[in-house]
C-alpha cells in the first residue's frame, strides 16, 4: 500500500496508478503451461485408448498378428489425433494466460456401467460359445462402444476454443468456465462512466457569479478561446482543486479547459505550493487541496466535488441550497456530470481533520458531458430480447444515472420510481429489504464501491445469475462475489484484474454482450455434440451387442469401432465446435444453470434417432445375412452405419430446424471432415487391401448404393417428424422469436 492511503477509504483509481507504477504490477505466476509429456501421460491413462490397445495386444498374443499390427497403427493415429487436439487447447489456454482450466473428467455418467456390461458380455460370449478370445474381443468392442469419451473432450476443448476466439474480440478470458456461465446471465450489472459510456469528459456547461446567474455553454474546444470575467475563479479554483498531472478523465478535462483559457500566472500559479489534501471518500465525494500564496499569509483552500458535498462545506442555507441543486437537476437531466467548487482561506496553525472544519465560498457549477458509446444502444436492447436485465451502477447524482442510462438504452418506464436506487437508500435496507427491492431496480446511483457486494448478494437472493463489471480496487470483492467479475483493461487496477473472471481489452460493454453470446453458443454446441454423440453411440453399441445375444456372426469388432471413432471424435471437437451461433441465440432466455447439458427432450430425441439406425442396421444385416458371404453382409451393414453416421452428423446440427435450413448454415470445418470420414470409410469398405485387413468384402455398386441410402433414411425420416412438428405447434418458432424479457414495473 501506497503510504498515506487510508484502506478504509479505498483508493482512487490514480492512487490505485500510483501504487501499480511504484509496486509494479502484482501477476499471479503463469501456472499454466503443461509440458508435452504430462499430456502424454495423461492420454496413455485415457480408457479408451488402454481399450485399443488392450484388443490390440490380445490379438497379437493370441490371435491374428494382422488385427494385432492394424489396431497398433489405429492407436498411433488416435494418439496423434489426441495430441493435436491437446496441443490446440493448451495453446489456446497458454495464449490467455488463463487461471481457471475446466477439468475434463471421463464420467465414471457411465463408465462403469459399460466395463461392467462387457464383463458380462465376455462371460455370456465364453460360456456359450467357448471362444474366449472372441469373447474378450466382443467385450473390449462393447466397452469402446459405450464409453463416453468424447464428452470429456468436448468439455475441455469447446469452452477454451471459444476464450480464445474471445481474446480476438477484446474480451480475455481468466477463468475459462466462466465462459460457459456467461450463457446464463441474467443480471448484467455494469459502471457507467468509460464501460457505458466512451470516459471522454469534455466541460459542456458553466454556472457561476454571485446569485449564480451567469451560464453557458461551451463548444468544442479548439485552441485558445476567452471566457467571460465572472467564470474565470470557477474555473482557476477547480484547476487548483485537481491533481497536476490528472488520470481522472474529468480532472483532465478540467486542465483542457484551463490551457484554452487560461494563461500566464493565472494558469501556471509560479511559488505556489500544494500544503494539504482531503482526498475523496464515499463519505463526502470532495476533494479538497491547501496551497500557500506567495507574498500572502492566509492560505488559500479550494475544492471541488459532489453538488451536496460542496453544498454541505459551504454550510448553504435552505434557500441557497434549493437554489442549487434546481440547477443541478436542471443539468443532470442532460446527461452532464456535475461538479461544484468552492474556495475560502484558512490562516490557523493546524489543520483540521476533516474539511469541514474549513470555511468555503459557494462559486459555482461545472457541467461534464461524457457520450454514451455508439454500441451500448444496440448491445443493450440484445441483451434485453436476450432476457437479460440490464443494471447501470454509477457513483454519479441519480438524476445524471437517469439521463445516461436512458441515451443507453436501459428500459426505465416512466413514473417508475422502483427503477431507480441511490447509494442512500440501499444503505438503510437490510439485506431482505434490498433483496425484494432490487427485483425491479435498473439504476443504482452515488453507490460506493463498497456497496456493490450487497447488490451482487442481493441478487443472488434472487436467484439472479449476475455479472458484475469493475475497475477499482474497491470493486474486487463484488468482483470475486459475482457469478462472473468482469474487469477493464485500460482502466483497470490489477487488483480488479485478478478478482475476475473476464477482462475487457477496451473497456468496451459490446465485448461483454459479445462474450454472451459466445457463451450462449459454447451451450448450443456442447448440446449439439452430445445429441450427436450419443445418438451414434446407440446403433454402434448395440451392432457391438445384439449379434453375440442373437447367435449371429461378430458385427463389430475393436477396430472397427477405432475406424468410427476417428471419424466421431473430430466430428465433435471440430466440426460441432466451429458451428456458428444460431440466429436465435440471443432471442431466447437465459438458459437455467440447473438444467442439464443435454435436455431430456433432447436426450430422447437423440436416443430415438439411434434406435432408428440401429433399428435399419440390422434389420438390413438379418436380410442380406444368407443371401451373401459373411464378410460381405458385414460390409453391408458397416455402409449403412457409414452413412447413417454422416447424416447424423448433419441432423444434430439443429433439434428444431429440418435439414433443409440447416444445409443452409456456413461451417467449413463440418463438410471437410464429413467429406474425409466418407473417403476414408469408402476406402475401407472398398479399397481391397484396406477391406481385407477389416474383414470387409468389396460390396458390388448396387449393394452399395442400397446400403447407402438405407443409412440415410433411416436418420432422414427424423427430418419429417422435425418439419412436422415446426408446422403443427411450432415450438421451434416460439424458441426463435424469444420470449419478451424484463418485469413490469
Ligand atoms: N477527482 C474528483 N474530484 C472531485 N470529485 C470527484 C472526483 N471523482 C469523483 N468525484 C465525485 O464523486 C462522484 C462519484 O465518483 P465515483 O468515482 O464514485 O464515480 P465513478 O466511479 O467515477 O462513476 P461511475 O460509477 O459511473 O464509474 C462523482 O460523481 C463526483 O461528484
Ligand atoms: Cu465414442
Amino acid at each position: 500500500m501506497v503510504p498515506g492511503i487510508q484502506s478504509d477509504s479505498g483508493l482512487s483509481s490514480e492512487q490505485a496508478a500510483q501504487a501499480l507504477a511504484a509496486q509494479g504490477p502484482n501477476t499471479l505466476p503463469d501456472t499454466t503451461h503443461r509440458a508435452w509429456w504430462s499430456t502424454l501421460a495423461e492420454i496413455l491413462r485415457e480408457p479408451m485408448f488402454l481399450l485399443v490397445l488392450a484388443a490390440g495386444l490380445l490379438y497379437l498374443g493370441f490371435g491374428d498378428r494382422r488385427d494385432g499390427l492394424t489396431l497398433l497403427v489405429f492407436v498411433l493415429v488416435t494418439l496423434g489425433m489426441t495430441l493435436y487436439q491437446q496441443g490446440r487447447t493448451t495453446r489456446a489456454i497458454e495464449a490467455l494466460h488463463a487461471l481457471t482450466v475446466p477439468q475434463a473428467r471421463v464420467v465414471r455418467t457411465l463408465a462403469w456401467m459399460a466395463l461392467g456390461l462387457s464383463a458380462v458380455m465376455v462371460l455370456l460370449h465364453g460360456l456359450l460359445r467357448g471362444d474366449w478370445l472372441q469373447a474378450l474381443l466382443a467385450g473390449v468392442a462393447l466397452a469402446m462402444a459405450m464409453l463416453p469419451e468424447e464428452y470429456a473432450v468436448v468439455r475441455t476443448v469447446f469452452p477454451a476454443l471459444g476464450a480464445h476466439r474471445l481474446s480476438k474480440e477484446g474480451v480475455l478470458t481468466r477463468s475459462i468456465p466462466a465462459i460457459e456461465t456467461l450463457g446464463s446471465i441474467t443480471v448484467l450489472c455494469s459502471d457507467k462512466t468509460g464501460t457505458l459510456t466512451e470516459n471522454r469528459m469534455t466541460v459542456a456547461h458553466l454556472v457561476a457569479g454571485p446569485q449564480l446567474q451567469e451560464r453557458i455553454d461551451l463548444p468544442a474546444l479548439v485552441g485558445q478561446m476567452r471566457l467571460p470575467a465572472p467564470f474565470l475563479p470557477l474555473l482557476e479554483s477547480a484547476l487548483l482543486a485537481s491533481v497536476a498531472e490528472p488520470f481522472d478523465p474529468m480532472e483532465q478535462a478540467i486542465h483542457r479547459l484551463g490551457r484554452c483559457v487560461l494563461s500566464g500566472p493565472d494558469l501556471a500559479h509560479p511559488g505556489w505550493r500544494l500544503v494539504q489534501v482531503y482526498a475523496l471518500s464515499p463519505a463526502l465525494r470532495a476533494l479538497s487541496q491547501a496551497w500557500t500564496v506567495p507574498g500572502q499569509e492566509k492560505q488559500r483552500v479550494v475544492t471541488k466535488g459532489a453538488p451536496e458535498a460542496v453544498i454541505d462545506l459551504c454550510h448553504l442555507d435552505a434557500q441557497r441550497r434549493r437554489q442549487v441543486e434546481a440547477l443541478v437537476d436542471e443539468m443532470a437531466a442532460r446527461g452532464l456530470r456535475v461538479l461544484a467548487v468552492a474556495r475560502g482561506s484558512f490562516s490557523g496553525r493546524r489543520w483540521p481533520a476533516c474539511a469541514h472544519d474549513l470555511d468555503f465560498d459557494f462559486l459555482g457549477l461545472l457541467g461534464l458531458s461524457d457520450p454514451v458509446r455508439a454500441e451500448v444502444p444496440g448491445a443493450v436492447a440484445e441483451c434485453r430480447a436476450a432476457g437479460i436485465r440490464v443494471i447501470m451502477i454509477t457513483g454519479d447524482h441519480p438524476v445524471t444515472a437517469r439521463a445516461v442510462a436512458q441515451a443507453a438504452g436501459l428500459e426505465l418506464p416512466a413514473g417508475c420510481p422502483d427503477a431507480l436506487l441511490s447509494g442512500h437508500e440501499l444503505a438503510a435496507l437490510d439485506d431482505e429489504a434490498l433483496r425484494q427491492r432490487m427485483a425491479t431496480v435498473r439504476v443504482c446511483s452515488r453507490i460506493a464501491p463498497e456497496q456493490k457486494l450487497r447488490i451482487v448478494q442481493a441478487l443472488q437472493a434472487r436467484g439472479e445469475i449476475v455479472a458484475m463489471t469493475g475497475d477499482g480496487v474497491n470493486d474486487a470483492p463484488a468482483l470475486r462475489a459475482a457469478h462472473v467479475g468482469v474487469a477493464m483493461g485500460r482502466r483497470g487496477t490489477d487488483v480488479a484484474r485478478q478478482a475476475a473472471a473476464l477482462v475487457l481489452v477496451d473497456d468496451d460493454f459490446a465485448a461483454i454482450v459479445r462474450a454472451i453470446r459466445a457463451g450462449r453458443r459454447i451451450f448450443d454446441n456442447l448440446g449439439r455434440a452430445m445429441a450427436y454423440t450419443l445418438a451414434v453411440h446407440v446403433p454402434i453399441a448395440g451392432m457391438a451387442l445384439l449379434p453375440v445375444l442373437v447367435g449371429w456372426p461378430v458385427l463389430l469388432q475393436p477396430m472397427h469401432i477405432a475406424l468410427l471413432e476417428l471419424v466421431i471424435n473430430p466430428a465433435c471437437s471440430v466440426a460441432f465446435e466451429n458451428e456458428p451461433a444460431d440466429p436465435s441465440v440471443m432471442r431466447r432466455p437465459p438458459r437455467d444453470v440447473s438444467a442439464p447439458l443435454l435436455a431430456r427432450g433432447m436426450l430422447w430425441q437423440a436416443a430415438w434417432q439411434g434406435l432408428g439406425v440401429l433399428a435399419v442396421v440390422m434389420a438390413g444385416f438379418a436380410w442380406i445375412l444368407p443371401l451373401r458371404p459373411e464378410s460381405e453382409a458385414r460390409a453391408f451393414a458397416f455402409a449403412i452405419l457409414v452413412s447413417a453416421n454422416l447424416a447424423l452428423i448433419l441432423s444434430s446440427r439443429s433439434a428444431v430446424d429440418p435439414l433443409p435450413v440447416t444445409l443452409r448454415i456456413p461451417n467449413r470445418n463440418l463438410w471437410i471432415i464429413v467429406i474425409l470420414a466418407f473417403v476414408l470409410l469408402l476406402c475401407a469398405l472398398q479399397q481391397p487391401l484396406m477391406a481385407h485387413v477389416m474383414r470387409f468384402s468389396p460390396l458390388s455398386v448396387q449393394d452399395l448404393a442400397l446400403a447407402c441410402s438405407l443409412g440415410l433414411l433411416s436418420v432422414l425420416w427424423f427430418e419429417l417428424v422435425k418439419a412436422a412438428r415446426a408446422c403443427l405447434h411450432a415450438p421451434a418458432k416460439a424458441l426463435r422469436e424469444g420470449t419478451q424479457s424484463g418485469k413490469a414495473c
